[in-house]
């Protein structure tokens, strides 16, 4: 079959977040699939979707929902955050709106830098959780999870990945998750478990 050909048959994923540093963790994982990989962004301006739910699953949810409603494309969405231990697991679900909403990766960080010195504390063990969402345009749901453990230290390291990366350290505790490449983040972290998880749902999905 010819490329074109194939396109025309081909189905389209849109990856529906409007975090660059999500886009770039899981676009190039995805483009191995036989399906078009869109990001949002391609859409125009698009609303925020509100994220009221209880957990990372219901917002991931809430999130593919929402943009494949807009979009009319079968929409792939990412739930994620931080649990801190030390921070009876703040701030989970609202790892973004940390500092407030609108928040930057910035003002996020110091936010926890104060709660950790309020807590008395310049480290906890801590992990990123990822719950990944698909909806397709005739309401099939497909979701996968991932987790990984590691430390929040106060002292920041590294420039790659982004959000709280400086200040999470990974296994073994000498290296930050922004020390690593995006393919050495993508072996461990809790999004690319996650999107290993999916491509195989979505595998099957697609067959
Ligand atoms: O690998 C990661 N490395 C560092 N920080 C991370 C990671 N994964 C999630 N995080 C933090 C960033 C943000 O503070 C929150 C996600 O919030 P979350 O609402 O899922 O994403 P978002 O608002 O940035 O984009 P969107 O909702 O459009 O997908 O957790
Ligand atoms: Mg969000």
């Amino acid at each position: 079959m010819e490329d074109r050909q194939r396109a025309v048959k081909m189905k389209t994923i849109i990856i529906a977040t409007k975090n660059k540093g999500k886009i770039r963790e899981m676009a190039e994982e995805f483009a191995e699939l036989p399906v078009i990989i869109r990001a949002l962004d391609e859409f125009g301006e698009l609303p925020d979707a509100v994220e009221s739910g209880h957990t990372f699953a219901e917002n991931a949810r809430i999130k593919a929902a929402f943009y494949s409603r807009l979009t009319g494309q079968a929409c792939l969405a990412d739930d994620s955050g931080l649990e801190i231990d030390i921070l009876d697991k703040r701030p989970g679900i609202y790892s973004a709106r940390f500092a407030g909403d609108n928040a930057s990766d910035g003002d996020n960080n110091k936010k926890m830098i104060s709660e950790m010195k309020k807590a008395g504390v310049d480290s906890s063990n801590a992990r990123y959780k990822c719950v990944l969402a698909f909806f397709d345009i005739n309401g099939r749901i497909l979701q996968a999870e991932g987790e990984c453990e590691g430390k929040i230290k106060l002292s920041p390291k590294g420039s790659n990945g982004f959000g709280y990366d400086p200040y999470f350290y990974i296994r073994g505790g000498k290296k930050s998750m922004a020390e690593i490449s995006a393919l050495e983040k993508n072996e461990i972290s809790h999004r690319g478990k996650a999107v290993k998880r999916m491509k195989i749902l979505l595998a099957e999905y697609l067959a």
